[in-house]
């Protein structure tokens, strides 16, 4: 029985999460849970899985918790940052899936590490943000990363057959999102409902408006550099309209492995869990005769800056990474909240890694000064673009 700590238990990962639990009472079971502020569906969580610890956003909402919660409810409840670390390293869980969204979920992760849990990565900003501590504390504890991104689990998944030494090449596959194949021109005109309308994958608001962006593939780009130790020139981009082949690894004798399969994230989550083991979770299975037109395209850097920032990022390294997240995040939510335009987004991040281009990223410490600086100056320029 594997015991698991999930954080970001009320997303859309988390929710798939308790699902292949759900699937697999024999195998599974949930030690921890941590959410943010959607205390109904955390207190549902918690009736049917029955954790030692609970973390919420915000102590202001227990007593809301608490009520939903039978009398005498024995588990323990805790709230904000620490608590969500509380729940990450929870003494009894054996792997910890990192699901809260963006760059909250770097500590909570981190702290999960830090106690020797395996981690079930979802959550990119982690590694965008702080990619060489995180690795380097991984290895100091002994801890495995397995990727939950569809994109990296694909990658995860090819490059078990073959040697590390012999890889050639990385390529992303994007589904271009939403937005494919529009001009500069429409892009001008489109609006947040538009661009939570993501073509193949049902996730959360801030991850499909980077998928709009093509921000998301920028983000999937430096989380593959370090989840696979490998050099920004390593990784390519392709345009895939279908999300049916997840990614792909070239070998240096041209051999180019892929992995593919329907667009469902319990694939990829199961096979964190379960890995080397493979389960039948009973879905649909992928038929190829019926997937029509199979098509790779080259990103459109023009339409979508993002993902040339997310390499400009990665190439020039320090801290920015770190204020390309913090940037984009505070973006995407005056995006959502018409504040500034869809192509704003790109324009409100490029500035601000104009003005914050220096600083120190040895230690945790670091990374969260660039990231609050980031998001002070990114709310400047929102002030001035709206
Ligand atoms: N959705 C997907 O298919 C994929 C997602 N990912 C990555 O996984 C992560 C989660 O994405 P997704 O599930 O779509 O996001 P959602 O927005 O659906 O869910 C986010 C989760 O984080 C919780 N949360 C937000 N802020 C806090 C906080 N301060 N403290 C504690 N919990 C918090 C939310 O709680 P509440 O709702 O209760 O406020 C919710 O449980 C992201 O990093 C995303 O990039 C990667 C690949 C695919
Ligand atoms: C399901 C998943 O892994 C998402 O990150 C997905 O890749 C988003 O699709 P895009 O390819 O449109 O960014
Ligand atoms: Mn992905």
């Amino acid at each position: 029985m594997k015991s698991i700590s999930l954080l970001g238990s009320t997303g859309s990962i988390g929710v798939n999460v308790l699902d292949v639990v759900r699937r697999c009472p024999d195998r599974y079971r949930i030690v921890a849970l941590a959410a943010g502020t959607n205390i109904s569906l955390l207190a549902r969580q918690v009736i049917e899985f029955d954790p030692e610890i609970i973390s919420i956003a915000e102590e202001k909402y227990s007593t809301q918790l608490r009520e939903l919660l039978p009398r005498q409810y024995h588990a323990r409840i805790c709230f904000g940052v620490e608590g969500a670390k509380l729940a990450a390293a929870c003494r009894s869980a054996d792997i910890t899936f990192s699901a809260i969204v963006g760059s909250a979920g770097l500590q909570p992760t981190l702290a999960a590490i830090e106690a020797g849990k395996d981690i079930g990565l979802a959550n990119k900003e982690t590694l965008v943000m702080a990619g060489r501590i995180v690795i380097d504390a991984a290895t100091k504890n002994g801890v495995r990363l397995f990727p939950v991104d569809s994109e990296h689990s694909a990658i995860f998944q090819a490059l078990e057959a073959g040697r590390k030494e012999d890889l050639s090449k990385i390529i992303l596959t994007a589904s271009g999102g939403p937005f494919h194949g529009k001009s500069r021109r429409q892009l001008e005109e489109v609006t947040p409902e538009q661009a939570l309308m993501h073509p193949n994958w049902s996730m959360g608001r801030k991850i499909s408006i980077d998928s709009a962006t093509l921000m998301n593939k920028g983000l999937e780009v430096i989380e593959a550099r370090w989840l696979f130790d490998v050099l920004a020139g390593t990784i390519e981009v392709v345009v895939h309209p279908q999300s049916i082949v997840h990614s792909l690894v070239e070998y240096v004798d041209g051999s180019v492995l892929a992995q593919l399969g329907i667009p469902d994230m319990r694939i990829p989550i199961a096979y964190a869990l379960s890995y080397p083991e493979r389960m039948d979770l009973g879905l649909n299975p992928l038929r190829l005769s019926q997937c029509g037109r199979l098509e790779f395209i080259e990103p459109d850097y023009q339409c979508f800056p993002a993902l040339k920032l997310a390499f400009d990022a990665l190439e020039q390294g320090g801290v920015l990474p770190a204020v390309l997240n913090g940037a984009n995040e505070v973006a995407v939510d005056a995006f959502l909240a018409s504040r500034i335009s869809f192509l704003q987004i790109a324009e409100t991040v490029a500035r601000t890694m104009d003005i914050v281009n220096e600083g120190r990223e040895d230690c945790l410490e670091d990374i969260l000064l660039a990231d609050s600086r980031a998001r002070r100056e990114a709310e400047a320029v929102i002030r001035i673009l709206s």
